[in-house]
Parts: C-alpha cells; sequence; structure tokens
C-alpha cells in the first residue's frame, strides 16, 4: 500500500518501529516533563510528538515542544510540551503523557486510542506543532524523532531548530493568539522584548557606559547564542560581556545558573572585578540568578526571591503613582528564603503564597491575582498580569484627562508589561527587565542586594532506595511519611536559631532534597547535614550513610 493511502494508525505503527521502547523502562512526566539519559529518549520523542498532535487536534491550536534539559548534565534530554496560550501542559494531558511514554511496544496503539476516545478527539482535525531545541549535541536526533510523531498523525510539524525554550513558549502564544501577543518568530521575539527595554530606559537617560555593563555567564548553552543574536536589536543600552558561551566549555558544567545557586558560588569562567553585576543562565534559558563579588572578595548571590523583591517593588511603587488599585502578589515555594517572605509580607505589605515547587503550580497560583509575581529560589519566574489590570492600564496610559504623572507611570508599566513574558520564566526577558528596573530606579546591585539580608542556607541531595516513601504536605514543608521523619526533623530543628528545614522528594532527579536555613551558615550548613541523616535512616538511604557538609 503506498504511504499516501495509509491510515493514521497503520503509519504509527509503522513508524514506531524505527522509534521502539526498551521493554520494562518506566519514565514519568516529572516537575518539568521527561528528563533522562539522551540515549533512553528515542522512543519518548516520538511518543510526545504523536501527543503533541493529539493535543493540536483537540485544542484545535497550535502546540509546543521543546526538547531540552534544562540545568541537567549535557549527556541527559528532555522534553517539554506546550499548551496553546504558551503556558506548560495541562496536568490531565502530564498523565497522557506518562501512559504513552510507558507503554510497551505492542500496546502503543491501543494507549493511543485510550486517549483518543477519553478527550473524543476528532481525528480528521488539522495538527500544527511548533518544536524547537537546546544545543545538547543529542538534541537533533531527537527532535527529529518529534517531528516523526507530528507527521505519523498526518501532522504538520515546524521545527524552529535551536531556541531557548521560553522563545518556543512566546512563539505559541503569539501563532494562536493571531500576532496580538506579537510575531510568531525569533526576530519578532527580539523586536518586542527590545522595543520595551529601550522604551524603559529612556527613564533613565543618564546612564553612564559602566552602569550599561552587564557579566553574562551563559552556561555554554543556548541562552548565550539568542543573547548574542538579541544584542543588536538593543542599540547599546545593555552592553554585555558574554562568558561560557558554548565555543569551548561544556553545557552547565561548573557554570549555568543551578550551579551558581546550589554552590552559592562564582561559575567557572567569568572574570568578575570586586562589584560587578553579573548573571548567570540555565542550560535552556529560563532561569536567571544575579550575584557579585564585594571589595572583601565576598561572593554575593541575589536569587529568585531578591529577584521577585526587586520587581514586586517596582510595580506596587509604579502603581501608586498612577493611582492603580491592583493588587499585586508573589507567589513563592518552601525553598524561598525566609528573609524574603518576612520582608514582602511585613514590610511591602505584599500577599505571599507558598505553593509547591514547580513552576507549573506558581504560574497558576499567580493567574488568581491582578498582578502575579511568582519566582523559584532558583531563578526561574515571570510576572502574570490579569486581562483586567492590562486593560486597566492601557486605559490609563491614553486618558486624556489624567495628569502626566499618572500617564507616566502607565506608560512605564505598559512597556514592562511588553518586556515580560508572561508565559513562563524567561532568563532573556527577567534581564532586560531586572536591569531596567535597575537603570530606572538608580540602584546598584549592592543597593538591590541590602534591600533585605538573606538568612543563611544550605540544600543536599540524599540517595534512597525509593524516593516515592516521602509525602509532604502543606506545599512540601512537612513529610507525612515515612513515620517518624517528620518528628526527628522537627526535634533537629529545635537545636538551632531562627532555623527552619524540609526535605521531599526530588521530580527531576532520583533523590531526596533537605533544605535548612539557620542564623549563621555553619548552622544552616549542620542543620541540613543532621536532617539528610535523618532522611538516610528513616527513609531508606543507599550507599554511605552522608558526611557532614564542608
Ligand atoms: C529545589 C529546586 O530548585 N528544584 C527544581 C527542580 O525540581 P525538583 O523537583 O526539585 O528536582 O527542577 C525543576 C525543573 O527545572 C524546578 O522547577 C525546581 O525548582
Ligand atoms: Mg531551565
Amino acid at each position: 500500500m503506498g504511504d499516501y493511502r495509509m491510515t493514521q494508525f497503520e503509519k504509527v505503527s509503522q513508524r514506531s518501529v524505527q522509534h521502539s521502547k526498551p521493554a520494562g523502562l518506566v519514565l514519568q512526566y516529572g516537575t518539568a516533563g521527561f528528563r533522562t539519559n539522551a540515549k533512553q529518549l528515542d522512543h519518548i520523542m516520538f511518543r510526545m510528538g504523536l501527543l503533541a498532535a493529539l493535543r493540536s487536534k483537540k485544542t484545535k491550536s497550535t502546540i509546543g515542544v521543546m526538547v531540552t534539559a534544562s540545568h541537567n548534565p549535557e549527556e541527559d534530554n528532555g522534553v517539554k510540551l506546550i499548551d496553546p496560550m504558551g503556558e506548560m501542559v495541562t496536568p490531565a494531558w502530564e498523565e497522557y503523557a506518562t501512559l504513552l511514554a510507558n507503554a510497551e511496544q505492542e500496546g502503543l496503539l491501543a494507549a493511543l486510542k485510550d486517549v483518543i476516545e477519553t478527550e473524543a478527539i476528532n481525528m480528521s482535525q488539522d495538527v500544527s506543532v511548533f518544536i524547537g531545541k537546546d544545543t545538547r549535541p543529542s538534541s537533533e536526533g531527537l527532535s527529529q524523532a518529534v517531528l516523526d510523531g507530528v507527521s505519523s498523525l498526518g501532522g504538520h510539524g515546524h521545527d524552529y531548530g535551536l531556541v531557548t525554550t521560553p522563545q518556543l513558549h512566546f512563539m505559541v502564544r503569539c501563532q494562536n493568539t493571531q500576532g496580538c501577543y506579537g510575531t510568531a518568530t525569533v526576530d519578532g521575539y527580539y523586536q518586542k522584548l527590545s522595543k520595551a527595554y529601550i522604551q524603559l530606559t529612556k527613564h533613565a537617560p543618564n546612564r553612564t557606559d559602566d552602569q550599561k555593563h552587564l557579566l553574562v555567564d551563559g552556561a555554554n548553552g543556548i541562552g548565550a547564542l539568542k543573547l548574542r543574536e538579541m544584542e543588536p536589536f538593543l542599540q547599546k543600552e545593555l552592553q554585555v560581556s558574554l562568558f561560557n558561551d558554548g565555543s569551548s566549555g561544556k553545557l552547565n558544567f561548573q557554570c549555568g545558573a543551578d550551579y551558581v545557586k546550589v554552590q552559592q558560588r562564582p561559575p567557572q569562567g567569568v572574570q568578575m572585578s570586586a562589584g560587578e553585576r553579573c548573571c548567570s543562565f540555565d542550560g535552556d534559558a529560563d532561569r536567571i540568578v544575579y550575584y557579585y563579588n564585594d571589595s572583601a572578595g565576598q561572593f554575593h548571590l541575589l536569587d529568585g526571591d531578591k529577584i521577585a523583591t526587586l520587581i514586586s517593588t517596582f510595580l506596587k511603587e509604579l502603581l501608586n503613582q498612577a493611582g492603580l488599585d491592583l493588587q499585586v502578589a508573589v507567589v513563592q515555594t518552601a525553598y524561598a528564603n525566609g528573609s524574603s517572605t518576612n520582608y514582602l509580607e511585613e514590610t511591602m505589605k505584599v500577599t505571599v503564597r507558598c505553593v509547591k515547587t514547580g513552576v507549573k503550580h506558581l504560574h497558576h497560583a499567580a493567574q488568581e491575582f491582578d498582578i502575579g509575581v511568582y519566582f523559584e529560589a532558583n531563578g526561574h519566574g515571570t510576572v502574570l498580569f490579569s486581562k483586567a489590570a492590562e486593560e486597566a492600564i492601557q486605559q490609563l496610559a491614553l486618558d486624556p484627562n489624567a495628569n502626566d504623572e499618572k500617564k507616566s507611570a502607565a506608560r512605564l508599566l505598559e512597556n514592562t508589561v511588553n518586556l515580560i513574558n508572561q508565559t513562563v520564566g524567561d532568563a532573556l526577558s527577567d534581564m532586560l527587565l531586572i536591569e531596567a528596573v535597575l537603570a530606572i530606579k538608580g540602584l546598584t546591585i549592592q543597593q538591590w542586594d541590602a534591600i533585605y539580608t538573606d538568612l543563611p542556607s544550605r540544600q543536599l541531595k540524599v540517595k534512597v532506595a525509593d524516593r516515592r516513601v516521602i509525602d509532604t504536605t502543606d506545599a512540601e514543608r512537612r513529610a507525612v511519611s515515612p513515620a517518624g521523619l517528620q518528628e526527628a526533623i522537627d526535634a533537629l530543628v529545635k537545636k538551632y536559631k531562627m532555623s527552619r528545614a524540609f526535605v521531599r522528594p526530588s521530580g527531576t532527579e532520583d533523590v531526596v532534597r533537605v533544605y535548612a536555613e539557620a542564623d549563621t551558615q555553619e548552622n544552616a550548613d549542620a542543620l541540613a547535614h543532621e536532617v539528610s541523616v535523618a532522611v538516610y535512616r528513616i527513609a531508606g538511604g543507599v550507599g554511605e550513610e552522608p558526611k557532614p557538609f564542608h
């Protein structure tokens, strides 16, 4: 039978053989999609191509598929699915993703038909899928497998090639909103963001070249390539020295936002002088952290919490000036530094919400407010404006009766909205926003850092036989199983001042994460270590018992 006459299912059957699943391999759609060693992922990619095609038929919209393992090592890879408005795929479909991924070869068609039936999908509906990939060597072949999956269901896949994760999210939203959000191209993205950035920096006309200068660690990944591409659009309003641009170093190796945040030290390969403003992206450029060394050589990290504080303060001030009565809230996770929560609630009088780890939870909670600022401590975050908030801002900017101060504040807010990628956390967009805010407020990185002082903290990992034995509640701040673990943590926390600790199974790695805060770094380190030992003993640790942290 000629290829053109084959039914969709026959095609799937035939092509799936070329992307066969190793028998017995089981993977979960985790905190941010599937993620593991790239060698195990070909069948997953093909099947996610199939699922994206079904999601596109179901929603009658363009769906995105991003091939990346973000901050994980170069040998790993992964896949993230993007829904029509550019946000992460809805939880019900994460379950379908896990079902399809784990169906043995002979059960794949049945699993596919199950989804089609449950969701009552019209199979004659057209399919449009946008595909992007990061710079990992394995991403090329894996994105071809996604395209194969899409086309087996008669779909059209548009391959954007090398893009950052947030660029793909942005383009999916542009496509599904008929251009209202911007043009669905990488150039359209640069144009929209750079225009807003340049408008905003006009409010800081006396900035010196020194103040416009920023050191950027590109994690040897896609963010470095895309920053280079974007630079000409910024018309020297930002002057970047780019390090770890991928020309020689290895992706995420001793560099990048995750390394800097978890190790609490500067990346390798960046030449920082005292006081210079620096930032790091992660491997797919959806996270950013800032930092500097002071004149005594001491390292200072400005993480997602400091970023959320800077941005929410800026927005509140503008809303005040504009006389707009819109509620600003900040959404955090249990990893947020206790000082940040305290400062936001007590000093800033901002509503703070704590949710489970994973951007989808933060995004969802942020949608409940007029303006929802959400950031994970690791630097993944953005700001969401409700439709009503955007309209109120636009109306005021155009109002002939509004006074100059109000109008000017409304225009600043308008450009801020345009600079922000509301689909997902975005290192490039966040960087430009932070640079603009610092410029407008005339703040140095030291002054920004001094807004509040972080409590010393430590994050550790513990290997256990089965991390699913740990169940948590209260936005992951308390463990309900295994028995005795929470009591042990409570007793350890009591030994220290200003202390807090919690444990949770990671959704992206086969480990249990331990987090502790206390009055001094030594105490935070000691508490984190003692909690790690409790996890090891009570939750079935494997290998050697954790050693004290140095
Ligand atoms: C403590 C921490 O940073 N956890 C990260 C990490 O999730 P885990 O479930 O902790 O492995 O990766 C997620 C995806 O990038 C990110 O959303 C999350 O914040
Ligand atoms: Mg990432």
